[in-house]
């Protein structure tokens, strides 16, 4: 006899993102007839990267299509850390620019905490400066990290509520796992953060409703660690020589979890779409109009 084969809901990042560009296009509309100006969104760009360069070419692409202006700049890859700085001083300054955006990683010999400090918070739309951390973590209006909204949303729409859900979040980092955590938590979700030195990560994952992945290995949680009916949210961009893969063993645990996001094709879409909604809000913001519902 052979096992039933269940199958996850596939969760069509594609069209979450394509639903939120849409909505934020019209709020683009009436944000420029109400101040006679467009949103901008500056992307800087340190070095040669060939994939860092494909991304902030799809997101320049995204933003003009959105109705928004794309400030494009690219610096060499040995450009000092005062030069940097320099820069991001500019855009501070400049009222034409809404957003700011430092693509990271940066080169080593330049110290990312700083730059990232320079931003100015109301127009820091990756929402990786401490003031927008902190007011994440306190329950005040934030500019919030890019990748956990779009999870976020994308959860609500499987579930309508999160509250009481047990949610396990797989890594700790600035950009992915503690904002996450954050905003598992503000949707009254029991969190745990798990990493490297989790001393049981399979059990962690197992009891979990949620899981998100957001550790950097491939296909590093199987389909036999998932609760049946979970939903899982896979933030993993891995390159291998099997093509992009993210840090969700598929193939396996689509056949056990309730619903699951596809690599590519999930997380990533909607990552950009809420960089496109967070310059929208924070030029509402900066120019005292209001803010539309995203
Ligand atoms: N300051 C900063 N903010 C970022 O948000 C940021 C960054 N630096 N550095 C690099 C990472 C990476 N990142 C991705 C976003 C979308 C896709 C994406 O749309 N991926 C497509 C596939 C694209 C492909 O085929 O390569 C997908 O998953 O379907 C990928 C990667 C944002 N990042």
């Amino acid at each position: 006899m052979t096992a039933p084969i269940s199958s996850a809901t596939i969760i069509d990042g594609k069209a979450h993102a394509a639903a939120l560009r849409q909505r934020v296009a019209e709020g683009v509309a009436t944000f420029t007839a109400a101040t006679g100006r467009q949103p901008g969104l500056a992307v800087v760009l340190v070095g040669e990267d060939p994939a860092s360069a494909v991304y902030v070419r799809s997101k320049g692409k995204a933003t003009a299509a959105a109705g928004m202006n794309s400030i494009e700049h690219r610096l060499p890859v040995d450009i000092d850390q005062t030069g940097l700085l320099e820069l991001v001083a500019e855009l501070n300054a400049d009222d034409g620019v809404d957003g700011i955006l430092v693509q990271l990683p940066l080169p080593s010999h330049i110290d990312s905490h700083a730059v990232i400090a320079a931003i100015d918070p109301a127009k820091d739309v990756d929402g990786f400066h401490p003031v927008n951390a902190g007011r994440l973590a306190t329950g005040l209006p934030a500019l919030v990290p890019c990748t956990p909204l779009g999870c976020i949303m994308m959860l609500k729409a499987v579930h309508g509520h999160l509250a009481g859900l047990d949610a396990v979040v797989v890594g700790r980092s600035n950009i992915v796992g503690k904002p996450m955590a954050q905003l598992l938590l503000a949707e009254s979700c029991t969190v745990t953060i798990a990493h490297s030195r989790t001393r049981d990560l399979f059990a962690a994952v197992r009891r979990a409703d949620i899981v998100v992945a957001a550790v950097g290995i491939p296909r590093m949680i199987e389909g036999g660690w998932i609760k049946p009916g979970a939903t899982v949210i896979d933030v993993g961009i891995n390159r291998t020589d099997d093509g992009l893969v993210g840090d969700v063993d598929f193939d396996s645990a689509v056949q056990v979890a309730g619903a699951i996001t596809p690599v590519p094709g999930g997380v990533g879409p909607m990552t950009i779409a809420c960089l496109l909604r967070n310059t929208l809000v924070a030029a509402s913001r900066r120019a005292g109009v209001a803010e539309p519902e995203l």
